[in-house]
């Protein structure tokens, strides 16, 4: 296939044999192809020091490739202006990099004003951007960094790397610094803030959930930066590539399992003839199959009605747990 082709069907994203070796002689990351599809969330996960963030620092060119190409919506990069690139790529960290004295406002507006607009024009679209995060502009915009929570931090990290209006963002561990709460809720509002507004996003984290809840497609990066498994969480979970991949993912993979598979009509059994005292409690339809079998085992009763809106659609049995998760690879 000609990687060069742009067109309909070609990925947003594409790394063709993209590898850096350290001047130092350190293998960072070895020949990686890794294509993402406009419009997909695709996180890179693996244990400290497989690579991932080289990775993700080479496609906004923070970091130059040792070997390989790189193509953004069907452009070779690799030799463009990395400034010119990273203007249309936002880049979200950890440590989110405010400017410390600076007001959350001035913050967010930084890049619109890079980009000429007018100092009203880029007031106005940063407090649109805090509200799209979640964040009231009144009552946050003249707010100094260290006056938010770091999960407000973070917020404001994601509302100016979404200032520019870029078509690819890039994020490293950007949940990584807040509590496992916060960082549920964050990860739900920015998994609703991609659909919404469409954007590709390649997301470096090293909690193989954070993955599997997040990705449309996984990439497994193991020791000495080699891409050991790029599938979706399904797969990957029910079928490791090799013994790393199966190591990393897990013995409970079965139950991670469970909270990547929606479930469906189709693996329901009919409410005619169930009597009131064997139904628990009612999910709904659009509930993961580990929520549903939270809810049989909670109510320890031999299955549970589903809704879908206020109209029942059927029971749920463990067997059609079992089925659902069977036929997930299908
Ligand atoms: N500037 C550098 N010079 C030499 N080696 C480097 C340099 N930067 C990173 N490395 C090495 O390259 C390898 C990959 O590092 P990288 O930061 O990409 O890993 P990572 O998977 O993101 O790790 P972590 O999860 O710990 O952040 C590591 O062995 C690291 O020590």
């Amino acid at each position: 296939m000609d990687a060069t082709a742009s067109g309909p069907g070609e990925p947003m994203i594409r790394l063709s044999g993209v590898g850096k070796t350290y001047d130092d002689g350190t293998v960072a990351v070895q020949e990686v192809d890794l294509d993402v599809a406009a419009g997909e969330m695709v996180c890179l996960v693996g244990p400290s020091g497989c690579g991932k963030s080289t990775t993700l620092k080479m496609i906004n060119r923070l970091i130059e490739p040792t070997t390989g190409r790189i193509f953004l919506d069907g452009q070779d990069v690799t030799d463009a202006d990395p400034v010119e690139l990273r203007r249309g790529i936002g880049y979200v960290i950890q440590q989110v990099g405010l400017f410390p004295h600076q007001r959350i406002i001035n913050n967010v507006m930084t890049v619109p004003l890079l980009y000429g607009e007018s100092k009203a024009t880029a007031r106005e679209r940063a407090r649109e951007l805090l509200d799209t995060v979640g964040l009231d502009p009144d009552q946050y915009a003249d707010r100094y960094p260290h006056q938010l929570s770091g999960g407000q931090r973070q917020r404001v990290g994601v509302a100016r790397a979404l200032a520019a209006n870029p078509p690819v963002l890039l994020m490293d561990e950007p949940f990584g610094a807040v509590d496992p709460v916060v960082r549920t809720r964050l990860q739900d509002e920015f998994m609703r803030l991609q659909r919404d507004l469409g954007k590709t996003v390649v997301l470096v984290t090293h909690d193989i959930d954070e993955a599997v809840r997040m990705g449309n497609r996984v990439a497994i990066f193991a020791a000495g930066g080699r891409l050991a498994q790029y599938a979706t969480p399904t797969e990957l979970l029910a079928r490791p590539a090799d013994d790393f991949v199966a190591d990393f993912v897990g013995s409970t993979r079965g139950l991670r399992r469970l909270a990547v598979t929606p479930l469906r009509e189709e693996h329901l059994e009919p409410l005619d003839g169930v009597t009131g005292g064997a139904l628990g409690s009612a999910i709904d339809l659009d509930s993961s199959l580990e929520e549903a079998l939270a809810a049989l085992l909670r109510d320890d009763k031999p299955m549970i009605g589903v809704k879908d809106g206020a109209r029942f659609v059927g029971v749920l049995t463990p067997a059609g747990v079992h089925r659902a998760l069977r036929e997930s690879l299908r």
